[in-house]
């Protein structure tokens, strides 16, 4: 076989794929493609780049040497496939990428590798969609998860704190999955009624108990083909738990009053922010349970390990509070944003967002307006936050506290003409007030 014949049978593989695919030599080239891959990286091979990590990523230099890990490498090293989760420049903008990197050799023993890239379109490298939004290495390394478990029937648990994305993970989960033209049903544990949770789980029949007028199906059932997510799943009462282990190693459930057990068809997902470990040491959670649910346990990153996508989740949340005149944050406004500790993480972020195109009258938002945003904050560490940077002005003024409380009591008169409403803020009678106010005045 000549060299031109074995490069012809390559790209006939090539075109054997429904995604973009190419050939690599062993210096990066990219020797040979599918149209997938030129209509999807076309502005950047229409620039004469040849580079694997040129078109894919505007590096000068392999992957691995940025950081990242090179499935060519890795392929080369182990002689077998490799895969990795990248983020590429493409035609569509940046996109989530499956790399599987396959060595082959020509009809001279050379190395060379067939690259399959696979788009991920359950989350997003742009603001634009209404996914799970994310580019900073923690947000990928959970994305690589989601892609690889989420394809088998594995049992997950969702751990992290709380507003850090578990339930956008669980649909991500399921969107990955071969069920996800089936149900995806969440049962919010927190919420199910002690006496209601076999009922509601299970389903039930006409009769069962006063005011079963008819039949019931419950959770279970509607979530056949597809799949249960049970959030908050150490809410669950301990007398409880163990109906739900039966339903898990037995996959069947019987409807309250019926006789007949039937199967169960779902694929489980579970999240808390509960620290189960601890809740097990402290016999509030069932040991055999939580190893039921924790086959594969993936913690989500809080806002604070990913800063890195703040900008790119700020300019998507403001988008989806307006798209036709996107609000937009100077960059002042958004280095006083990215000192908070966001203790509330995304659910917290979107809450403040909201209140500063609230409160401003101009699609650009001011540091003031983010200030005014952040002191309505309902967190508390946000607050002390805003209290302490206040405080440091005063302390380098050398303030007594006596000075300071009057210094207080002036600045709420100016902002609240209502004696009675500046006490209740201070924490002191409308008497204590007028005693406060004349010793300020004496
Ligand atoms: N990666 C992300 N990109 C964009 N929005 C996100 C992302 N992760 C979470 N959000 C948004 O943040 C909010 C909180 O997310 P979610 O409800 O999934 O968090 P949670 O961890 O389940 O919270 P809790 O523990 O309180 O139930 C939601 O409005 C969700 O749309």
């Amino acid at each position: 076989m000549t060299h031109t014949s074995w490069l012809a049978s390559i790209t006939n593989v090539l075109d054997s794929y429904s995604e973009p695919a190419v050939l690599l030599d062993e210096e990066y080239n990219v020797v040979a493609t599918n149209q997938h891959y030129d209509h999807r990286f076309k502005q950047h091979s229409s620039k004469g780049l040849r580079k694997c990590y040129e078109i894919s990523h505007g590096y000068k230099q392999p992957c691995d040497m940025e950081g990242e890990s090179c499935p060519l490498r890795a392929a080369a090293d182990s002689g077998s496939t490799s895969s990795v989760l990248h983020i590429h420049n493409t035609a569509q903008g940046k996109e989530h990428m499956r790399i599987e990197t396959t060595p082959v050799t020509d009809e001279q023993e050379r190395c060379y590798f067939i690259e399959v890239m696979k788009p991920v379109s359950e989350v997003s490298a742009e603001p634009i969609a209404n996914k799970m939004i994310g580019r900073s290495p923690a947000f990928n390394a959970l994305v690589d998860r989601i892609q690889r478990v989420g394809k088998t029937e594995t049992n997950v648990l969702l751990t992290g704190p709380s507003g850090s994305g578990k339930e956008l993970a669980a649909l991500a989960l399921h969107d990955v999955s071969q069920r996800t033209r089936k149900p995806f049903v969440t049962v919010e544990c927190s919420g199910l009624a002690d006496s209601l949770f076999e009922s509601e789980m299970f389903g039930h029949v006409k009769g069962a108990f006063t005011g079963a007028i008819s039949n019931r199906k419950g959770l279970v059932e509607s979530a056949r083909g597809g799949t249960l997510f049970l959030d908050e799943v150490g809410d669950i009462p301990m007398h409880q738990q163990v109906k739900l282990l039966r339903l898990i190693e037995t996959r069947t459930f019987r409807p309250v009053g019926d006789s007949q057990a039937y199967e169960a068809d779902f694929r489980l997902i579970c999240a808390t922010h509960k620290n189960l470990p601890a809740m097990v040491e402290a016999n509030e959670f069932r040991e055999d349970l939580y190893y039921r649910i924790s086959t594969f346990p993936i913690r989500l990153p809080s806002l604070a390990a990913r800063k890195a996508d703040l900008p790119l989740l700020v300019q998507s949340i403001l988008l989806r509070i307006d798209s036709h005149t996107p609000f937009n944050l100077d960059s002042e406004a958004m280095s006083l944003l990215a000192e908070q500790p966001f203790k509330g993480n995304i659910r917290e972020l979107k809450n403040i967002l909201e209140r500063a195109t609230v409160l401003s009258d101009k699609p650009d938002i001011t540091v003031d307006i983010m200030q005014q945003a952040l002191d309505l904050s309902t967190f508390p560490e946000v607050a002390e936050n805003t209290v302490a940077r206040g405080l440091l002005g005063l302390a380098q003024a050398k303030l007594s506290l006596e000075a300071l409380e009057q210094a207080y009591i002036k600045q709420l008169l100016a902002h609240y003409s209502d004696k009675s409403e500046v006490a209740n803020i201070a924490g002191c009678s409308l008497r204590t007030l007028y005693r406060k106010l004349k010793v300020g005045n004496d």
